[in-house]
């Protein structure tokens, strides 16, 4: 066992954390203790050990349970934090031997979202998510309070007491369903609206703690919320932006995955993963440094094909400075397409790398177009051929001609711009094929 010294603020907790022989499917303890530091709680000792399978009464075997409890006696703690999922029986049969409050991986995910939701949404949807949590924990504990009564007497004062909380619980549960339902709507309005005006969705997505916040502040010069603790941030946090060379995108912060996030808050968050869905790139921002990388990596991969992520993907590799002798670079993919960025957001190194791919990434589709030159046009048409976009040139009997051009939109724009045209004064033929 180990022991900690016992800061001040938070509560102090006792951290269990068992990695079973036969699952195949431990969760890490490093990632367990910043959990429990985005809880805000004091972590007092960290209680480890193995088991072949969960013991279903407690889940750990009952020497471990009692080496718990003299942890929690000598050390006056105030919760037992299990870095696992526990049957609302299991949670019941050790806070009842333990004597202090017990929470599981669950319980610890949901109460750090509900310190961090920040928006309307984000408040709503952790509120449902703790209700459903602890719905499924109150009809048990209630079953089994019924056991306990036996078949008489079964009308007690308890009983109606328990009926109504449940009824008000279910009634809570609606009302939070119904005011989520409006909200999404009202926010694949402003979707529908941003794609109709063309404005592409940039998504910074990936693993917790990966630095998402810090690099969306660093492109955007907003500063959303960023801090060592996981799901720092829990709303998307949308940001309308001007990039260099791009032009106004829609630039979105989002809640971090982690492995394992139990499938009710995936469920509780799916309008924030919807709109990482419906983005036109998305940046998959990689902690380099972790250890994890990979398994983090192909975590974020499998949630993202989870909810129907069809965009492109950037990666970005990130904490640059925190690997040894590299240099911020663009790797391509076979077809000459930007496939992954190194960079360090903290300090801003290899930010204009990025810029340079995300550019590769956003760029409008090429138009196949052909032109009407008049003779006084020359200067545009002499841009066109430096800009190499000239396919074709056929002159016609007035000294001028029909320019057949492959362009990009915003470069045509900025052409006719310059000359003081619009489209419609030169544009004959359109094929967008
Ligand atoms: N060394 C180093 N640390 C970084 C870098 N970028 C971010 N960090 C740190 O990593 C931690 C997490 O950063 P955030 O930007 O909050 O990470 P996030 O991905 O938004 O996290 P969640 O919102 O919790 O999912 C912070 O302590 C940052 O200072 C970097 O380039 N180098
Ligand atoms: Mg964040």
């Amino acid at each position: 066992m180990e022991y900690f010294e016992r800061p001040s603020g938070g509560e102090g907790a006792v951290l269990v954390h068992l990695s079973l022989r036969q699952h195949g499917q431990d969760e890490d303890l490093d990632e367990f203790q910043l959990l429990a530091k985005s809880a805000d709680v004091s972590v007092l000792s960290v209680i480890t050990g193995s088991r072949q399978r969960p013991d279903p009464k407690f889940y750990a075997g009952t020497g471990k349970v009692e080496e718990i409890a003299q942890a929690v006696k000598q050390l006056n703690a105030e919760v037992v934090l299990f870095n696992h999922a526990l049957t609302p029986a299991q949670e019941r049969n050790l806070e009842r031997v333990l004597q202090c409050r017990v929470l599981d991986r669950t319980g610890l995910i949901l109460d750090i979202f509900a310190q961090r939701a920040r928006t309307h949404e984000g408040k709503l949807q952790v509120e449902l998510a703790q209700l459903d949590h602890l719905s499924s924990r109150l009809v048990r504990g209630w079953t089994h309070l019924e056991r306990q009564k036996g078949g008489i007497g079964l009308r007690g004062p308890g009983e109606t007491q328990l009926e109504t909380d449940r009824r008000l619980l279910r009634l809570r549960i609606k009302a939070l369903k119904e005011r989520l339902d409006k909200v999404r709507q009202t926010r694949a309005q402003g979707r529908a609206a941003r794609q109709k005006a063309g404005v592409p969705t940039i998504s910074l997505v990936g693993y917790t703690n990966a630095g998402k916040s810090t690099l969306f502040n660093r492109l955007s010069g907003a500063d959303a919320y960023a801090a060592d603790l996981l799901f720092a941030t829990l709303d998307p946090t949308l940001r309308r932006i001007d990039l260099e060379g791009i032009g106004p995108v829609v630039l979105a912060d989002t809640v971090g995955f982690v492995r394992h996030l139990p499938h009710q808050l995936v469920d509780a968050f799916r309008a924030t993963l919807e709109e990482t869905a419906q983005a036109d790139l998305l940046l998959h921002i990689v902690d380099a440094a972790s250890p994890d990388r990979q398994l983090h990596l192909d975590s974020v991969e499998t949630v993202l094909a989870e909810v129907g992520a069809t965009a492109p993907v950037l990666l970005v590799y990130n904490k640059l400075d925190a690997l040894p002798d590299q240099a911020p670079r663009i790797d391509y993919d076979d077809d000459g397409r930007p496939h992954a960025v190194w960079l360090s957001a903290r300090d801003g190194v290899g930010v204009d790398a990025l810029l340079q791919a995300m550019q590769a990434c956003v760029s409008s589709p090429w138009e196949q177009l052909v032109l009407a030159m008049t003779p006084h046009l020359g200067r545009l048409r002499a841009r066109f051929y430096e800009l190499g976009v000239v396919e074709s040139e056929l002159p016609n009997d007035c000294g001028g001609s029909r320019l057949s051009v492959r362009i990009q939109a915003p470069d045509l724009a900025q052409c006719l711009a310059r000359e003081g045209l619009v489209r419609a004064d030169v544009v004959l033929e359109n094929d967008l094929s």
